[in-house]
Order: structure tokens, then C-alpha cells, then sequence
């Protein structure tokens, strides 16, 4: 039958969703003027979207974008905590849809999904109805990617590969649903793969992967790095940060955040505007950093730049936002004070040892509410027994605790997304398998779509004066070196 397949957590708050919809259209400019440039030609006609990106209010925007342009859609979250229950719900209903009859996109979300279920909605939107598959894929952090790499490559092998070597953050459950797809389907991931037009990739991490699998000569099909964009990277990792990390720490804790000591792990555009949200709130900021210009920027900054270790004796709240992994130890966690807080930003919960910590022999786990635990670690020799509070279970904390950036910010990622996904989808002859960032020209159109919203009055160049800089009046004002 034709009914629409989807899975979320409860369409009867569709209508609540649908109100916050509406509210973040007002707030999401470049997103609404993509609508009105390229609604009438839909340039995304033929497009089947499968979209692996946290399923919020602000996504729900975007979704309805693409569908505006013509896209057909399937979408899942690329993180099991960040779901807003709300916004699948009212996204799988659609503007004019009812519960009882939806009309919308096939969403594969809810907020709490476990390991399995997460892979299972991430495979629903690569299978699309009618033996058919989706012909591009909107994704972030490469989850959605990386099974369909992972899922060839068993293919070709015959076998799974073996979870140990898996890249994965989740090998076993991966190795499952492989082993599983390779016994159903023996060919499926291989013509997925064929059938993928491209990615355009939203975060520092998948992007990284993305040239991992671009060195290793793996990567099936183009890829834009939406992450790299300026209006991006520059504006949601940093400004979004630096106003919902600490919306995270204070639906999650209530704690004090002023006169106390917080550490931020990592110092890039993510750190920078997460010490700047701690600082805001009056707290004595320390920055751990790898990178001699990062550190040095840290400590222009005013932070104090020093080692975990150094630090884990008076930290009251520790968050980690590196995109690394193993940044924060089980042994430091044992070191840390009483009833500090720690929490991870990064996209992956492999910055923090989760796994150390589950296993530490004697260590106790209360849950507060869903996504606060406190962890007690026995007394030992010369230590009295203590605790710390851990958030989202080591998981991106902003979007675990609390619902993430605020619309406007992520009106610029998401445009970025939009024109990302036309420049691939009609424009293939132009993208061989490869990475790409935007042209430059297109992250000056999203800012230039922002600025009206907040009031911004620019000045006009002059033919002299651009002649004399050796740019054009229209743009691009910089060269593709310079650093914003
Ligand atoms: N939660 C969110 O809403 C959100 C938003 C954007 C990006 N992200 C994610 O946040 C992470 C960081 O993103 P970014 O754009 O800031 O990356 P980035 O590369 O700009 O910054 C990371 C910084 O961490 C430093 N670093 C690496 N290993 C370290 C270690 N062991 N100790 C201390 N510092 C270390 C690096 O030198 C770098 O300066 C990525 O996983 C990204 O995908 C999350
Ligand atoms: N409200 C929101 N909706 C969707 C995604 C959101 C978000 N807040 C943060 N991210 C994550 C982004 O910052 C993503 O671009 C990233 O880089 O992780």
C-alpha cells in the first residue's frame, strides 16, 4: 500500500511542532529566500534526499526547504539524544496533514533511540519505497555515509568487515547490521552506492572522514564540505555554541555557572565560542589545546592554557570540544572533584572513555533525568569515595540537554546545505568524485541573506576603491586564503 512509512515517538504532538515551525521560519531568512528563489523551478525535482541530521525544529525548516524545491525526502537523526520529539512528529504530519492522516516527509527519529534502533532508522532512509534508493545524501558526522562505504565493502569481501578494524564508533552494532544486510540483501549497499549522486557533509568530523576516505581511494561518490563553509563554521560552531552549550549545563544541572572553574578541551571555532559561553556567564575559564596558534589565540584571549591534569583538582565543570577522541580519561574522571560536571560538545562520545568509565570496576550510575547521570566511584587506597555528573552520557551535550542552536544560526549552515545540495544534485558533470567546498560568491549570498534581519546597513564599494583592492564591487571581497 501507499501508505507513508516513518517511526517517531508520537504524532499527536505534531501541532506543537508545527507552531515552533512556524515561529523559526520568521527566524531562518536564508532558508525562507531559498524558497522564494528557487520554489518555482524546484531544481531538486528527482532528488530523493536521504537526510542523516539531528531531527530539530531548525532541520524541520530545512527539510520543508528541500521539499520546497522539489525533493522527495527520508530523514533520521544522526545522533540517538538529539531528536526533538515535537518536530519529527510535526514534519511526518506536514503543513497539511492531520495525525490521523499524514502528509508530510517519512521521518525515522525519536529522542532516546538505542544503539540498534539508531542504525535501523539510518538504513530506512537509504531504502526508499519500491525497491528504489535515494540518489543523494544529506549528512552529519558521515554516519549515513560511512554504512553506505562499510556496506560495499562487505559486499565485495563477501563478509563483514570485522568489528575490531571497523571505523565506526559503534562497531559491533554496525558489524550486525551488516552481517544481517549481507545475508537479506547481498547487493543492496553496492547500488546505493551506485545510485548516490553526492554528499554535502554538515560537520568537522564527517568531514574528516570524508578526507580519510578521499586519501584511502574509498569514496564512491563527490562530496561538498558544507562545515568549511565561512557563514558555517564561522557563525553555528562558535555563536551556536556559545549560546547553547550553556543552555545545555543549565537545563541539565542548575548549577552555578559564575565564580566557578570550567575547563574547555580544544580551542577551534566549536572551543572558542563554547569558552566564550562560560565566560559570559561569569565563570573562570581554563583552555587545554594541542595546537601552538590555537593556544596561543587562547591565551590572547585572556584564558589560562594548561593540561587536563594540571586542572582536574579545581575544575567544577569540564567539556570537551575537540573532535577528537580519548581526550578525557577514566583516570581523570576518577580525579576529578566531587559533583563536577562533565560534558562533551564534540559530535561523538568518543571524546570522553564512556566505555572506561562503564567498566571501572565498583563505579555506581544513578540517572537524575534522562541524559544526567551520576557516577560514584568507590573509596580506595588514600581516596574517599566520590562522583561526577556526566551529561548526554558523553554524547553532544547541547543538543542531549538541550535543543542545540538557536534557529538563525543554523539558518546560515542550512543554506549552505540548500545551495550545497543543488550544486551536486544538478550539476554532477561538475563534481567528480572528490571534496568541495562552496564557491565563495555563495558564502557571501548567505550572509548577505542574514544581515537584514539583524539591521545591518552595508557600505557600498566604490569602482576606485574595489579597483585598488583588485576585487569586483559584487564580490568576492577575499581571497580563498583569508582567514575570517
Ligand atoms: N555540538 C554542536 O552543536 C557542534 C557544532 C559544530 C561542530 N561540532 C563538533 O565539534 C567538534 C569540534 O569542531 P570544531 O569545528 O571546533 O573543530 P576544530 O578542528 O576547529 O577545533 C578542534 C580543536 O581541538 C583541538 N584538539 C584536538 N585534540 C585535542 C586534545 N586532545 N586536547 C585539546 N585540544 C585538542 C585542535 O587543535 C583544534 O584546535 C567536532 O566534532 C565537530 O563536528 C559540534
Ligand atoms: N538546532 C539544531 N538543529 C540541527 C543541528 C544542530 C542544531 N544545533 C546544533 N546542531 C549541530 C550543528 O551545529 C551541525 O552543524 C554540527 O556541525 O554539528
Amino acid at each position: 500500500d501507499n501508505k507513508m512509512d516513518f517511526k517517531v515517538a508520537d504524532l499527536s504532538l505534531a501541532d506543537y511542532g508545527r507552531t515552533e515551525i512556524t515561529l523559526a521560519e520568521h527566524e531562518m531568512p536564508g532558508l525562507m529566500a531559498m524558497r522564494e528563489r528557487y520554489g518555482a523551478d524546484k531544481p531538486l525535482a528527482g532528488a530523493r534526499i536521504a537526510g542523516s541530521l539531528h531531527m530539530t525544529i531548525q532541520t524541520a525548516v530545512l527539510i520543508e526547504t528541500l521539499v520546497a524545491l522539489g525533493a522527495e525526502v527520508r530523514w533520521a537523526s544522526c545522533n540517538i539524544f538529539s531528536t526533538q520529539d515535537h518536530a519529527a512528529a510535526a514534519v511526518v504530519v506536514g503543513p497539511q496533514g492531520t495525525p490521523e492522516d499524514p502528509q508530510g516527509v517519512p521521518v525515522f527519529a525519536w529522542k532516546g533511540e538505542s544503539l540498534e534502533e539508531y542504525w535501523w532508522c539510518t538504513q530506512q532512509i537509504l531504502d526508499w519505497p519500491g525497491d528504489t534508493f535515494a540518489n543523494m545524501i544529506l549528512d552529519d558526522g558521515g554516519d549515513a555515509t560511512l554504512l553506505v562505504h562499510l556496506g560495499t565493502e562487505a559486499e565485495k569481501s563477501g563478509q563483514a568487515p570485522d568489528p575490531v578494524t571497523a571505523k565506526s564508533h559503534e562497531q559491533k552494532v554496525v558489524f550486525d547490521v551488516l552481517q544481517a544486510s549481507l545475508a537479506a540483501t547481498p547487493e543492496r549497499f553496492t547500488k546505493i552506492g551506485n545510485e548516490i549522486r553526492g554528499v554535502t557533509e554538515e560537520t568537522t568530523t564527517g568531514v574528516l572522514r570524508l578526507y580519510d576516505m578521499m586519501r584511502e581511494g574509498t569514496l564512491l561518490f563527490p562530496a561538498i564540505n558544507v562545515n568549511d563553509s565561512v557563514t558555517k563554521s564561522k557563525f553555528d560552531n562558535k555563536y551556536g555554541c556559545r549560546h547553547s552549550l550553556v543552555d545545555g549545563i543549565n537545563r541539565a544541572t542548575d548549577v552555578l555557572i559564575g565564580g566557578k572553574v570550567a575547563v574547555v578541551c580544544g580551542y577551534g571555532d566549536v572551543g572558542k565560542g563554547s569558552a566564550d559561553s562560560l565566560r559570559g556567564q561569569g565563570a573562570r575559564v581554563i583552555v587545554t589545546e594541542i595546537d601552538p596558534i590555537c593556544a596561543l589565540q587562547a591565551a590572547m584571549d585572556g584564558y589560562q592554557v594548561t593540561t587536563l591534569d594540571d586542572v582536574l583538582d579545581v575544575a567544577d565543570i569540564i567539556i570537551t570540544a575537540t573532535g577528537n577522541k580519548d581526550v578525557v580519561s577514566v583516570d581523570q574522571m576518577r580525579r576529578m572533584k566531587h559533583n563536577a560536571i562533565l560534558g562533551n560538545i564534540g559530535h561523538f562520545d568518543n571524546e570522553i572513555d564512556m566505555a572506561g568509565l562503564e567498566t571501572f570496576p565498583g563505579v555506581h550510575r544513578k540517572t537524575v533525568k534522562p541524559q544526567v547521570d551520576v557516577w560514584t566511584f568507590p573509596a580506595a587506597e588514600g581516596r574517599e569515595e566520590s562522583a561526577i555528573i556526566v551529561l548526554s552520557e558523553g554524547r553532544l551535550m547541547n543538543l542531549g540537554n538541550a535543543t542545540g542552536h538557536p534557529s538563525f544560526v543554523m539558518s546560515n549552515s542550512f543554506t549552505n546545505q540548500v545551495l550545497a545540495q543543488i550544486e551536486i544534485f544538478t550539476k554532477p558533470e561538475e563534481y567528480p568524485v572528490g571534496v568541495y567546498v562552496l564557491p565563495k560568491h555563495l558564502d557571501e549570498e548567505v550572509a548577505r541573506l542574514h544581515l537584514g534581519a539583524l539591521g545591518v546597513k552595508l557600505t557600498e564599494l566604490s569602482g576606485d576603491q574595489a579597483a585598488y583592492l583588485g576585487v569586483d564591487v559584487a564580490g568576492p571581497y577575499k581571497s580563498d586564503q583569508y582567514r575570517y
